[in-house]
């Protein structure tokens, strides 16, 4: 890696190009500044005029005219930052969309100023991607209120790769941080999907936390500009109660823990920090924050991937379940279970501090009370296969989507009732209007999001009466890792404290890892059994009413072997056969396009299929493909899943979305289907990517040997690469 990529240290007596823009642009660090004035100029010098910069510029050697390349140092430019900005956008924003990219059609090139000769002689500026990270670095700038700044060259030419990567971990993340307390509230409140009248932020707690209910409503009497709206839950939450709170969504309460505040000198509440999606999502997720934490812990910031596994637990004890998201209208709902897996990676990594045990026997406890009260009992269990299903609770018209979502659906029920198409959904979520076939269509509906994997053909009206090869691949991984923390790490005998207790467990005082390694082979056996095709060399769906395996193409086959439930043999077909149908140009497609079957006005694009490609089902795949020792398909699936990431943040101004287009070559970021892309509706610079896709690309990068990385650095196509390896008459296939 190079230095850049490593963010190794500072240069002696210079602020690193490539240091943080709080640091480079922000005076949060008083030293940086002065360290090096020739960059950082101080706040109170801020607004002065070009003479008096000059002034400042004494320390650099000013050769007015000269060629600053000449003397071997790096270029710096002298940079007015409003007037640059507004030539800048004027001329090469020609779409007037605050981006610059590939499809405007301005020259190409602005002259700025050198920094060594104190802004006389001009150099230029070409290509899209420097003059986008001159918008990016000159749009942070602003933000921090510089008026002029220097900026090393370096800054914009910076190996793209080295540049996304340390965006993501220095800034991204930190800008999809939150922490639901009162220092918080205002930001963490806010919901971008809540389409009522009057969206006030509004926090609901549950009952069994009374000391937020104390803290929450001081802060509302203390601050009432807030208009924070504090809610106690019942102790008892229906799909009747939930119902009825369509009309005042709101956060639910997560975990709080005591902090010495120095500023009051005494302990108070704060909230346990957590990493939202971005875009729209700005909640805890379920299996977002799973994706999330593998990229921070690759990132070093093992403390977000803890703190969302402490909040995983609160929503256990609080809420019965890990939400779908924590807003109201997710609270009948739950989402793919991640848990085991990722508070074994978070152990791993915090193993040598005092409370890593205790850490590792919450969040066992907590993810064997799940098991056993969501996933393995009624209804989501289905009782002659045992195998597990999605399928929350609840009724009604899911609030979160857009407006518009249920429209082609509604529309007939609504004429028949003679009423508007509002008057219709309020009507059937009161209940004073009664449609079984449209209860029907929502139980699956519901099923569909408590999947992720919303919405897609292959689940759409049928998706709770399916046992599905993701959901118990991923009970299967519970099972074997529980087996496992119980014999490695609780001497093979845990304690089940009374709070922890089921109706499963209620008569067991001690687990062990007998029974869990028992499930795992029961479950496993019934795969292999209902789900498993040798011919395709594929896992499908398997219909719990039907009773017939689906032949819908999906790339959660390949969560069978991230779980290690396929057999060696079963991994090598999935290789060999499942393989070719589901890879495209960018890595991954959701599905293949023969399962989903034509689309067009009367049956649009779903999200979750063909030629969508998710962060999450590519890294599921590599890390299935390196446990079965396929290290060369999870190189190359990764190779071509960070091109196409890496290709679009360079043409399209910093893009990086929710999901991409993986057939695509030149936009992919491009989608259309449902709500949109998340991610690309940003002005001059991106500030915090998407939170699976930001964790893809860290967690990918590792994956990768160095030659790799660093014909990725070079913008270079997989079969380019795998031709200038193997040879010229190489084939990548
Ligand atoms: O608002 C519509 C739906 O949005 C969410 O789903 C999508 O975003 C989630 C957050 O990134 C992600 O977990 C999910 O896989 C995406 O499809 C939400 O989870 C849905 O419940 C909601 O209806
Ligand atoms: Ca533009």
């Amino acid at each position: 890696m190079s230095s850049s990529e490593s963010n190794g240290p500072r240069r002696a007596g210079s602020i690193d190009p490539y240091s943080n823009s709080e640091i480079y642009y922000g005076n949060n660090d008083p030293s940086a500044i002065n360290r090096d004035r020739r960059r950082a100029f101080s706040t109170s010098v801020r607004d002065n005029e070009r003479d008096n910069i000059r002034e400042l510029l004494g320390t650099l050697p000013t050769r007015r005219g000269s060629h600053d390349e000449a003397s071997g140092n790096p270029r710096k430019f002298l940079i007015d930052v409003d007037e640059t900005l507004g030539a800048l956008l004027k001329q090469e924003d020609t779409d007037k969309n605050m981006q610059i990219t590939i499809e405007d059609a301005g020259p190409k090139v602005l002259s700025v100023g050198t920094a060594g000769s104190s802004g006389f002689r001009r150099v230029d500026v070409r290509g899209t991607y420097m003059l986008s990270n001159l918008l990016q670095e000159l749009t942070i700038a602003k933000d921090y209120g510089r008026k002029n700044i220097i900026l090393d060259e370096a800054r914009l030419s910076e190996n793209p790769v080295a540049r996304l990567s340390r965006l993501i971990k220095n800034s991204f993340w930190t800008a999809l941080t939150r922490r639901i307390d009162g220092s918080n509230i205002e930001i963490a409140g806010k919901d971008p999907k809540d389409w009522t009248d009057d969206p006030r932020p509004r926090i609901y707690i549950p009952p069994g936390a009374p000391e937020q209910f104390e803290y929450y409503t001081n802060i509302a009497k203390e601050h009432p500009e807030l208009r924070l709206d504090v809610q106690l839950l019942p102790a008892d939450i229906t799909p009747d109660y939930v119902m009825g709170l369509v009309d005042k969504p709101g956060l639910l309460a997560l975990a709080m823990e005591k902090k010495y505040n120095e500023d009051t000198k005494q302990e108070e509440l704060s909230g346990v920090p957590f990493v939202v999606p971005g875009g729209r999502f700005n909640e805890l997720y379920g299996w977002d924050s799973y994706f999330e934490s593998l990229g921070l812990i690759v990132s070093d910031r093992v403390d977000l991937a803890k703190g969302m596994v402490i909040n995983f637990c609160f929503c256990i004890k609080h809420y019965g379940k890990i939400l779908n998201a924590n807003r109201t209208y997710y609270l009948t709902r739950s989402q793919p279970p991640f848990l085991t897996d990722m508070a074994l990676r978070v152990y791993e990594r915090i193993k040598s501090e005092p409370d890593s045990k205790e850490f590792l026997r919450n969040s066992v406890l907590a993810a064997i009370k799940e098991y056993h009260t969501v996933w393995a009992c009624e209804p989501r269990r289905d009782p002659i296969t045992g195998l597990s299903r999605y399928r929350p609770e609840g009724w009604g018209v899911p609030p979160e989507t857009e407006p518009t979502h249920f429209l082609h659906i509604l529309t007939p029920y609504a004429e028949k009732h003679g009423m508007t198409f509002e008057e219709f959904v309020k009507a059937y979520n009161e209940r004073t209007v009664v449609e079984p076939e449209l209860d029907e269509y929502f139980l699956h509906d519901r099923a569909v999001r408590e999947s992720g994997h919303d919405t897609s053909y292959r689940l759409e009206r049928i998706c709770g009466n399916l046992a599905t090869v993701d959901l118990n691949s991923l009970l299967y991984k519970y099972e074997v890792d529980i087996a496992r923390i119980i014999r490695v790490h609780f001497k093979d005998k845990l304690p089940i404290p009374q709070e922890f207790r089921t109706a499963a467990t209620q008569d067991i005082e001690f687990e062990s890892s007998a029974a869990w390694d028992r499930r795992a082979r029961k479950r496993k056996q019934t795969m292999d059994q209902l789900m498993w095709d040798a011919d395709k060399g594929m896992f499908f769906d398997y219909n719990t009413v039907t009773k017939e395996r689906k032949v819908y193409e999906t790339a959660t086959t390949f969560w069978a072997m991230w779980a290690g439930l396929a057999t060696p043999q079963q991994a090598a077909q999935m290789v060999q056969k499942a393989l070719p149908r589901l890879e495209a140009f960018g890595g991954l497609v959701s599905g293949s396009e023969e399962s989903r079957g034509p689309v067009g006005l009367e049956r649009p694009n779903r999200q979750w299929d063909f030629p969508y490609g998710w962060a999450p089902q590519q890294m599921l795949a590599w890390t299935g493909f390196l446990r079965y020792g396929y290290e060369e398909e999870a190189e190359r699936l990764a190779y071509k899943w960070l091109y196409m990431i890496t290709k679009a943040f360079v043409d399209f101004n910093g893009v990086v979305v929710e999901k991409y287009d993986v057939t695509r070559p030149i936009d992919p970021h491009r989608v259309d289907a449902e709500y949109g892309n998340q991610g690309t509706n940003f002005k001059g610079a991106p500030r915090e990517g998407f939170g699976w896709v930001n964790a893809s690309y860290v967690y990918g990068l590792d994956i990768l040997n160095a030659h790799m990385r660093r014909s990725l650095g070079a913008i270079t196509p997989y079969d380019t690469y795998y031709r200038a390896v193997n040879g010229p008459g190489a084939s990548a296939f």
